[in-house]
């Protein structure tokens, strides 16, 4: 088997007295896009940060490109490409300038990073602006030059933060379609870490869902959605929400039921088979129990989310929604 392009064992990191990574154990393969979710404050950036070499781990080991991040960080740099949350973008240079610039600190010649800004002209959809000053661009083209300034020299493994929070869905969809291109014309191997399930469920081949600094759960998007059942049947109820728990789980094809808020989800393997039942339960439950709504879908990832951490992502998210916080791109 070849060696994983990225792997961490028992990978930790402390703040003071805050745990913010505690025992992270990942194996990414070459070629493979690896989508890391997780609310506010799971740990994603401090792992991202490890394993670019930014900040050391407090215990455990990481290899990326099969270097030790700690022993050998400068063979580990030259090989991987890092746009981060926070972009450091000079606004007084234009993106033509910057992009030079980085050519020159990878040690590239004049005429390498001439070809090699040719090349990013066709994978970055970045266009005649890159001879424009950074201050006057929007929000989706700021990160759409960081990106070109992570790829100047060619990394084998990309390492993106949060690439599109903040995005419009146009600019989102973009940032998307370029990684995607990365991915699978030049076989990069991409370490995404994300807080937008749709995000991680479009673009990645394996998902990992982080929660308080541990691996909660991992697979590929439909093998955790598998993993919580076929179907489900949310009820959103009026009442204790424990009493409609008690009568759904001895409904038979009931595989699971997770307790959110007032809404009822029960995990079944057959949803149509299930729904009659299901309401027959709750109507008959008892303690002043009403149902509002009953309705039937499949599973999505935020229902694993649920399902692995007892709460869904979007509700511990406060003034993240990126439709509503999205900056328009003109
Ligand atoms: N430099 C630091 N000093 C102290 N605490 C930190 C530092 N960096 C991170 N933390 C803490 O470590 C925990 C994990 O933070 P981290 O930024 O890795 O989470 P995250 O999942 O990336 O969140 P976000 O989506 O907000 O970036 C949090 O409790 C955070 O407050």
């Amino acid at each position: 088997m070849t060696e994983p392009e990225i792997q961490a064992q028992g990978l930790k990191r402390s703040f003071g007295t805050t745990l913010a990574v505690d025992g992270v154990d990942l194996s990414v393969a070459r070629g493979e896009i690896y989508g890391f979710l997780g609310p506010n404050g799971a740990g994603k950036s401090t792992v991202t940060r490890v394993l670019c070499t930014l900040i050391s781990p407090t215990g455990g080991r990481a290899t990326v490109a099969g270097y030790d991040v700690e022993t050998d960080a400068d063979k580990v740099r030259l090989r991987i490409g890092v746009a981060l949350q926070e972009a450091a973008l000079d606004p007084k240079q234009t993106g033509l300038e910057m992009l030079r610039l980085q050519g020159r600190f990878y040690g590239l010649s004049k005429a390498d990073t001439e070809r090699r800004l040719a090349d990013l002209r066709e994978l970055i959809d970045i266009g005649s602006a890159l001879e424009d000053r950074v201050s006057t661009y929007s929000g989706g083209m700021k990160r759409r030059l960081d990106l070109a300034l992570a790829l100047v020299h060619n990394p084998r493994v990309l390492f993106l933060d949060e690439p599109t929070t903040g995005l419009d869905p146009t600019s989102r969809a973009r940032v998307w379609d370029e990684v995607r291109r990365l991915n699978t014309e030049l076989g990069m191997t991409v370490f995404l870490t994300t807080q937008y399930l749709e995000e991680a469920d479009e673009l990645a081949d394996r998902v990992g869902i982080i929660d308080h600094g541990r691996i909660v759960a991992e697979g590929t998007p439909d093998e955790l959605k598998r993993s919580i059942g076929t179907d489900l049947v949310i009820a959103v109820v009026d009442g204790d929400p424990e009493i409609a728990r008690t009568a759904l789980l001895p409904v038979a094809g009931v595989e699971r039921v997770d307790v959110n808020g007032n809404e009822v989800t029960a995990a079944v393997s057959n949803g149509p088979e299930a729904i009659s039942p299901v309401a027959i339960a709750l109507a008959g439950a008892g303690g002043g129990l009403r149902v509002r709504e009953l309705s039937l879908r499949t599973p999505t990832l935020d229902d694993v989310f649920l399902s692995v951490t007892g709460a869904r992502l979007a509700d511990r998210e406060s003034g993240t929604d990126g439709d509503e916080q999205a900056e328009v791109e003109s």
